[in-house]
């Protein structure tokens, strides 16, 4: 029997990483796309073909999947970082809300070329709710961001469901935050603690942020790959929210961390720098994640407090290491 094929787009990055150890773990052929080809060459295996193709590329894009013929297409590519798309939102708006419809739409042609199903897999994102209508929210919450980099999510998020439409089984997962130690430090929850452990080990130190009071529902990202699996295998495509239900502020993740190598008065090591402070930032969003759990028979393995502590030891090894 062949293998399947599998296209994995924003293999680089934190998820795609995951994603890629997973399929090729579970028997798949799987193709690597990526901007950068130095990037992706981490991605171990022989198992995997990297291309370097970047998501403006549509042409490239969309006849790299007539050529591979896959039987799945997991987009996770895109610009990660939502407050970057406040510098770039063109950018933001071209590989995350138009590269998403190129797929989409090489995916329905190929199906009708080949006569053979193709299944799609958008990773879309909690800030398609902006400033949320409730909480927590589910795949029914109104989509109304306050980003560009929501806006171009929220794009995305509904050309799947017009694909769906004509055919072709595309589900969205709704990820709220999810972390590792291989989120870079450009995200708040790896900025944390990387400094944590820097500061625990030199014993001085000061930490920069924006909004402390900002909630968010925060995971962990090999948990949320496991998820995208179980919707693309599942029998009926759909959206699904992808949450563990509980919601902290940065700050709670700040006192967490501290709290772990045990600096109480973590006060004195944190500064306010309005330059981390976003034009808008949604106040809290965490998800419910109900239908996710009843129909992929999904679950989170690790709570906030596991989260903050893999992420501190796994910086404080690090700096041990070096
Ligand atoms: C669901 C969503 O999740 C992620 O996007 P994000 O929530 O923007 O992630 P973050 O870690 O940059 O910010 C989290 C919160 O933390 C606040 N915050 C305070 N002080 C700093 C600070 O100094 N740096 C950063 N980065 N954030 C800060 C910031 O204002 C925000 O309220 C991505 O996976 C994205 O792809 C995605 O889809």
């Amino acid at each position: 029997m062949t293998s399947p094929v599998a296209v994995v787009t924003g293999a680089a990055g934190q998820d795609g990483s995951y994603l890629v150890e997973r399929l090729v773990h579970d028997g798949y052929a799987v193709h690597a796309v990526a901007r950068s080809a130095d990037r992706a060459a981490l991605l171990s295996a022989d198992d995997v073909t990297i291309h370097e193709v970047d998501l403006t590329e549509h042409e490239r894009l969309s006849g790299l999947i007539l050529d591979l013929r896959p039987d799945e297409i997991y987009n996770l590519g895109g610009l990660s970082s939502v407050a970057h798309s406040w510098q770039e939102p063109i950018a933001a708006a071209e590989v995350s809300g138009v590269a998403p419809i190129v797929l989409l739409e090489a995916a329905l042609r190929l199906q009708h070329q080949s006569g053979r199903p193709v299944r799609v897999l958008q990773a879309s994102s909690a800030e398609i709710f902006g400033e949320p209508s409730e909480v927590p929210q589910t795949e029914l919450t109104p989509i109304r961001p306050v980003s560009p980099y929501g806006a171009a999510k929220a794009l995305a998020h509904h050309a799947v469901h017009v694909f769906r439409g004509r055919g072709l089984h595309a589900s969205s997962v709704i990820l709220y935050n999810h972390e590792s130690p291989r989120r870079p430090t450009t995200f708040v929850t790896r900025k944390i603690t990387a400094a944590v452990a820097a500061i625990a080990t030199s014993g001085s130190g000061t930490l920069a942020l924006g909004n402390l009071d900002a909630a968010r529902d925060w995971g962990w990202a090999p948990d949320y790959v496991d998820a995208m699996v179980r919707a693309v295998r599942h029998g009926t495509a759909g959206d699904y929210v992808i949450a563990t239900g509980t919601a902290h502020t940065v700050r709670e993740f700040v006192a967490a961390a501290f709290g772990h190598v045990g600096v109480a008065d973590w006060h004195e090591h944190v500064t306010i720098d309005p330059a981390f402070v976003r034009p808008a930032d949604p106040s809290i969003l965490v998800g419910d994640a109900s239908k996710a759990r009843a129909d992929l028979g999904w679950r989170p393995s690790k709570d906030f407090r596991d989260l903050v502590c893999a992420m501190v030891d796994h910086d404080l090894a690090l700096l041990r290491a070096r």
